[in-house]
């Protein structure tokens, strides 16, 4: 480990790896809090090296309630660390597993963060491409943080179909199987379809270890629905699992669409809940106790929002005021 990241951070072991990154657990050293840091190497990269600016230069632009958070990115000779936010309560992907399928209420509880982050992603100007239960973990309330926007692209430019030689197939839009051009925004709409499909049913609507099976039943879009699916929730899926990317339904639609309105009585709240520029001052404080400087100088060193370790500082502090504790430093 370079001294990069040595002098912050106590990296400790792999805790999951996707593709051609590893992630592991690490501990940030001023102020003891755990962090996710995602590492990889550039020769391994090779051509996707632009994938990875892909993704950092979709982070640096992201910052919301329901999005792992980037603290910091390091880049050496070697290799490129991204520093996130530690998400503790594991995988959506194993909480179905564990209890078959969801309730109805307990299912919308979850989608509706998952269209609010989905919708903040597309405002702002990009598509996640690659929607599963794997890539939605639940922090210590039980809320979702989307993350792995190793795929992410920006959707108003038509994309070339990265999905079926990396994605998952299963989660894949059919005319993203199709090889046609595609709006990666609309095939965000279709794997959201996918996904709650899962949360509601505990399986997949198109599953077949053959792919060439598979690619089939995609393309034709005909999936059975269970006697336990209501009315409400058929339509739903109906609207999002349409073939016809110009069928489908849009985020925006959802945001207030009646079955994701039942019981909540309102439109998801997608807006990031952290106002452009907003600085929390009490962080501030620690900071500009801790660096010796004042709080001027302090925040207008944060707002430059540079990604480097005070940055990084500044949003573990912020997330350990989220957790209920004291901000503070060693
Ligand atoms: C199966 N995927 C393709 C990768 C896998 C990597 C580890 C990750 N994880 C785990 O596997 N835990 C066991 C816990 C855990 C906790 N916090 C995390 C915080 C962030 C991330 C993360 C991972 C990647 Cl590859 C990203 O691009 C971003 Cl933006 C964020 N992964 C985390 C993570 C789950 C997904």
């Amino acid at each position: 480990m370079p001294r990069e990241v040595c002098d912050y951070y106590q990296v400790r072991e792999t805790i999951g790896s996707g593709g051609f990154a590893q992630v592991k657990i690490a501990k940030h050293r001023l102020s003891g809090e755990t962090v996710a840091i995602k590492v990889m190497n550039k020769v391994a990269l090779g051509e996707d090296l632009p994938r990875v600016q892909r993704e950092i230069n979709a982070l640096r632009s992201l910052r919301h309630q329901h999005i792992s958070q980037m603290y910091q990115v390091i880049d050496t000779p070697d290799d490129i660390y991204i520093v996130m936010e530690y998400v503790p309560g594991g995988e959506v992907f194993d909480y179905i597993v564990t209890k078959d399928r969801l309730l109805e209420d307990e299912a919308r509880k979850f989608f509706r963060q998952v269209i609010s982050a989905i919708a903040y992603v597309h405002n702002e100007g990009f598509a996640h491409r690659d929607l599963k239960p794997e890539n939605l973990l639940l922090d210590r309330y039980q809320n979702i943080k989307l993350i792995d926007f190793g795929l992410v692209a920006k959707p108003q430019s038509l994309q070339d179909n990265l999905y079926t030689c990396c994605g998952s197939p299963a989660y894949a839009a059919p005319e993203l199987i199709a090889g046609k051009p595609y709006l990666g925004s609309k095939a965000d709409i279709w794997s959201m379809g996918i996904l709650l499909y899962a949360l509601l049913c505990g399986y997949l609507p198109f599953d077949d270890d053959n792919t060439v099976k598979l690619y089939k039943q995609i393309l034709k879009g005909e999936y059975e629905t269970p006697r336990w699916l209501s009315h409400g929730s058929i339509k739903i899926l109906d609207s999002m699992l349409q073939t016809d990317p110009n069928q489908r339904i849009t985020v925006k639609h959802l945001l207030s669409h009646p079955w994701v309105m039942t019981n909540y009585g309102v439109p998801v709240e997608w807006r990031s809940k952290y106002k452009p520029g907003s600085i929390d001052s009490e962080v501030i404080d620690v900071m500009s106790q801790y660096y010796g400087i004042g709080t001027t100088e302090m925040s207008n060193e944060i707002a430059e929002w540079k990604f480097d370790h005070v940055c990084a500082t500044y949003y573990i502090l912020c997330n350990m005021k989220y957790q209920g504790k004291r901000p503070r430093l060693l």
